[in-house]
């Protein structure tokens, strides 16, 4: 086996920081892979980045894959940074190797060699993996970062990680949460989307416009292309705008705010959504049209508008929940369609929530759309495995994040 050397700035005792100081961590500080992975001050997390790429380069290399590792704190402060790992289908981890995750970072500098070849020698036995049987082609781990200073120091701490075993790395720079999820999908999966922040760019845009074209009414669309979007200080504003130029005006017109100050301050999804106000840069008095928060990666939204007759700017909120009962009157009043043509094809649908779901939300989804919510706790991963279940899984957390899952029994469904 490689002779295991680990540089001294990503060690536990050597730990060095992006402004250059050493930053011990000692050994009784221990750590947990938590829902959103590692995340704190970002001066602890040189060491962490550096062992999480390993792991990474581990997991790509047992399934021959793209593995992503995504260092952002989301909507913390700008002082933080964190780490989290992405599965080759663009999911989250799977929690086994979450496991695996805590047991590497939280092990000595003095153990991690032995750690290291136990993890080594195990996959190397395990006929499953693409490790034993030698079919390593297309391992590699895909890295992206916010907008955090500390944020290209980390992803060389991530490169040297991955180089421990000498697995390919790629840098796709700053991104958003999202575009780390699809980039390591379409890595693996290339007829999903090529692979590149234009082929993201493609993807959403060409789904954006064959949305709007098929839900245009024939006395006129209601719909209003004016959006106003808070961007958090984070990395929504650069990435959007590279986005919008392939979606034309007249389908959708942005003005940007808060796109170069504090990180998440006084602004963002995570404010709006707390405070109940409007944020820094938005006028509380004034009728502005559709207002849209990200956090600072991006992986959240939320609509809101000055409340009517409020001129100390608190906020309307269209928050994650309405989202959701949106999206799933739309989906059930088609699914009725598809289903009386159909009634042979049946498709589930089901809605997750989390304990923090609005009541209302959850009941008029009970008693107006007929459907039992499925509760979860907090944290996407818990809403994603749940919705999976289904043919269609509506999920929505109240604070923005959240989507919509098909199975592979509706996509056969629905093309035949
Ligand atoms: C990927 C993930 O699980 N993110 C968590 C995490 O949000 P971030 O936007 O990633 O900071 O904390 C939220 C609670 O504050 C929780 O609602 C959410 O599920």
């Amino acid at each position: 086996m490689t002779n295991l050397d680990f540089p001294p700035q990503y060690t536990r005792a050597g730990n060095t920081t992006h402004t250059g100081e050493v930053h011990a961590i000692p050994q009784d500080e221990q750590f947990a892979y938590g829902t959103a992975g590692f995340r704190f001050r970002a001066e602890k997390l040189p060491f962490i980045v550096y062992r999480c790429a390993y792991l990474a380069s581990l997991r790509a290399r047992q399934l021959d894959s793209a593995i992503g590792v995504m260092i952002t704190a989301s909507h913390n402060p700008a002082q933080d940074n964190g780490v989290k790992l992405v599965d080759p289908s663009g999911d989250m981890l799977s929690s086994q190797w979450e496991i695996y995750a805590t047991e590497v970072i939280n092990a000595s500098d003095v153990d991690l060699p032995k750690v290291i070849r136990d993890f080594e020698k195990n996959f190397q036995r395990s006929s499953q993996s693409k490790i034993a049987r030698g079919l390593i082609h297309n391992a590699k781990v895909v890295c992206g970062i916010d907008t955090r200073v500390s944020g290209p120091h980390l992803m060389e701490a991530a490169r040297a990680g991955a180089a421990l075993f000498n697995v390919k790395f790629v840098d796709i720079g700053v991104v958003s949460t999202p575009m780390l999820h699809y980039s390591v999908k379409s890595f693996n999966v290339p007829e999903f989307a090529e692979a590149t922040h234009q082929g993201y760019y493609q993807a959403i845009s060409d789904a954006f416009k064959e949305l709007y074209d098929r839900t245009q009414e024939p006395d006129g669309s209601r719909y209003q292309p004016e959006l106003i979007v808070d961007c958090a200080n984070g990395v929504g504003a650069p990435r959007f705008r590279e986005l919008l130029e392939l979606i034309p005006e007249e389908k959708l017109r942005v003005e940007f705010r808060n796109e170069n100050g504090e990180l998440n301050h006084g602004c963002g999804a995570d404010f709006v959504k707390i405070a109940q106000k409007m944020p820094d840069g938005f006028n509380s008095g004034a009728k502005e049209p559709k207002c849209a928060s990200f956090d600072g990666d991006a992986d959240r939204i939320l609509y809101f508008r000055a409340k009517n007759g409020c001129q100390d700017g608190t906020a309307e909120l269209f928050d994650g929940d309405r989202i959701a009962v949106l999206f799933a009157m739309y989906i059930k009043e088609q699914l009725d369609i598809y289903t009386s043509s159909k009634p042979r094809n049946s498709l589930k649908m089901g809605i997750v929530q989390t304990a923090y779901a609005n009541g209302s939300s959850t009941r008029f989804i009970r008693e107006h759309l007929k459907i039992e919510p499925i509760i979860v706790p907090t944290g996407v991963k818990h809403l994603h495995e749940a919705a999976s279940e289904f043919d269609i899984g509506v999920y929505f957390e109240a604070n923005g994040h959240g989507t919509i899952v098909f199975s592979k029994h509706f996509d056969s469904v629905v093309r035949r």
